[in-house]
């Protein structure tokens, strides 16, 4: 903070700033939505050398929106000028899936990109830096940046479920006919993937006033251990079937979630889900980027301990964690054979 009470400016990074996802998260970030309306920002947009183009074309746009809050905004294609004294770092650029693929059919290009910009983020961030990873596939692609980033304190590092979560909330929500934020404690386990498990046997909602568990309020449980989970699962599936183009608005918007809970913590008793470097919770392989349940509190977060566990649970956690392990061996090949 500078003595005359106005906070001085932190450096957020945004990778792939070019790109439709960058296009809605410069806004809300810009805005105060995530850090605050007291919290100047210098915005550091990285992108490939054909996109600095369109990155001056973003520039005008920023200029022209007057955020109070911007204080400079940094375009570049060298990873050093982006990642140098960075506070946050938001690695959106990868290339995203088409139609028919799965995410994991991004790792080899991917992987690559991860490993350089980790490198880079090595050398020249802060050692405070809270990075979120989103560019597919995003556990694989943040357990990369982690491991050739290694003077970064392990619990810097996470990847975006948030989507996922802010889906599975809607999804429950759309069937009682009440708000999303009368939905609280759903968790996403495991992998940004079809093999995720959207999980709400711990989930409460209010309806009229009356907090209830969300199995004893749907009254369904064919559907929610049936197609509820298949649909949070396959979601993103079928935005790409019908937009032609993956999701953007939601994407950037769960980013801005995450960031912020991360940023100012999470409400009471509540927690939202955030792929992590597991701590072996829950069984899972240490070291693996694993989404969990988590409650934030001083900029730190902790994974939530003592959530039952059944055999149907246990079964889908085990799947999605076998993904991710597979998913890493191939992503370690593929870096350590340049
Ligand atoms: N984890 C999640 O919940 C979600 C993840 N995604 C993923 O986010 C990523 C970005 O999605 P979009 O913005 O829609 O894609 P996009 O194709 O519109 O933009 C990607 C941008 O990244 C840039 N880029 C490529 N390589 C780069 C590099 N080495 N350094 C810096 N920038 C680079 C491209 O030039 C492009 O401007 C995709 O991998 C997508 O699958 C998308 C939605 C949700
Ligand atoms: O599904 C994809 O591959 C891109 C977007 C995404 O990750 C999602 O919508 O969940």
């Amino acid at each position: 903070m500078a003595e005359s009470g106005v906070k001085d400016p932190i450096r957020v990074v945004i990778t792939g700033a070019a790109g439709q996802i960058a296009y809605s998260l410069i806004h809300q970030i810009s805005s105060g939505d995530v850090f605050g309306k007291d919290q100047p920002i210098i915005l550091h947009l990285l992108d490939i050398t054909p996109m600095m183009g369109v990155l001056s074309g973003l520039v005008m746009e920023i200029n022209d929106c007057s955020f109070p809050l911007i204080k400079d905004v940094v375009t570049t294609d060298s990873e050093q000028t982006a990642f140098t004294d960075v506070d946050v770092a938001l690695f959106v650029g990868a290339m995203p899936r088409k139609e028919g693929m799965e995410r994991k059919d991004l790792l080899t290009a991917n992987v690559k990109i991860f490993k350089s910009q980790g490198l880079a983020l090595e050398k020249f961030a802060k050692k405070t830096v809270k990075i979120i990873v989103v560019g597919n596939p995003a556990n694989t692609n943040c357990f990369i940046l982690a491991h050739y980033a290694q003077s970064i304190p392990r619990e810097n590092f996470s990847c975006l479920t948030r989507l996922d979560h802010n889906r599975a909330k809607a999804q429950i929500a759309s069937r009682l006919k009440v708000s999303p934020d009368a939905v609280k404690n759903v968790t996403i386990w495991g992998n940004h993937s079809s093999t995720q498990f959207p999980d709400v046997r711990s989930a409460k909602v209010t309806v009229n006033g009356v907090e209830t568990a969300v199995f004893e309020a749907v009254k369904d449980d064919a559907w929610l251990k049936g197609d509820f989970v298949s649909t949070v699962q396959k979601r993103g599936a079928a935005v790409i079937a019908a937009r032609k183009l993956s999701s953007a608005m939601s994407a950037a918007k769960a980013i801005c979630d995450h960031m912020r809970d991360w940023w100012n913590g999470t409400k009471d008793n509540e927690w939202v889900s955030m792929g992590v470097i597991s701590d072996g919770s829950y069984g899972v392989e240490k070291g693996l980027v694993f989404s969990y349940p988590v409650q934030i509190k001083n900029g730190s977060y902790s994974v939530v301990q003592g959530l039952a566990m059944d055999d149907w649970a246990q079964d889908l956690i085990e799947k999605t964690q076998k993904e991710l392990v597979e998913e890493k061996n191939d992503a370690v090949k593929a870096t350590s054979s340049e």
